[in-house]
């Protein structure tokens, strides 16, 4: 899968971790960086992965900052973007079997490695189920038209 990643300094540790497990799995992952822990402002690197996911540069983006929650909030004002913020494996899932995320957000300051890459599994390998789910995804996509003019 080709896959969209990216940080600010507060996540840059988890995303390289994240990064190599993914590339030791196969995937194609492009970095948007940070590059290093040097400080950076998270909505810059947020809605660069936000617009890699939108134009279909890459199928899936992984977004990290120090809390999951600034640059979640960044990547979601780009329309198509439904970034999920997790921190459990359920809500992993059901981000993807029920919401549909095409961008999952963590925060570096708050999850171990560990715990992480779980979670990027689960939620890489669970598809849309659709159904009445796609209905209310089309209504948040009605939502974006209704209020993005
Ligand atoms: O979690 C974040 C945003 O939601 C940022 O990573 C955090 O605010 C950065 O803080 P600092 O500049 O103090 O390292």
């Amino acid at each position: 899968m080709k896959i969209a990643i990216g940080s600010d300094h507060g996540g840059f540790q988890l995303k390289e971790a994240i990064k190599t497990y993914l590339e030791e799995k196969g995937h194609e992952v492009n970095d948007f960086g940070a590059y290093s822990t040097e400080s950076v402002d998270y909505p810059e690197i947020g809605e660069k992965v936000a617009i890699s996911v939108k134009e279909a540069e890459n199928e899936r983006g992984i977004i990290i900052c120090g809390t999951g929650l600034g640059i979640s909030i960044s990547a979601n004002k780009i329309p198509g973007i439904r970034a999920a913020l997790v921190s459990d494996t359920f809500t992993a899932k059901m981000s993807r079997a029920h919401n549909d995320a095409n961008i999952l957000a963590l925060g570096g300051r708050v999850l171990g490695v560990d715990l992480a890459l779980e979670i990027v599994d689960v939620w890489l390998h669970t598809e849309f189920e659709g159904g009445r789910h796609e209905r209310r995804v089309n209504k948040i996509k009605d939502l974006e038209s209704k209020y993005n003019k």
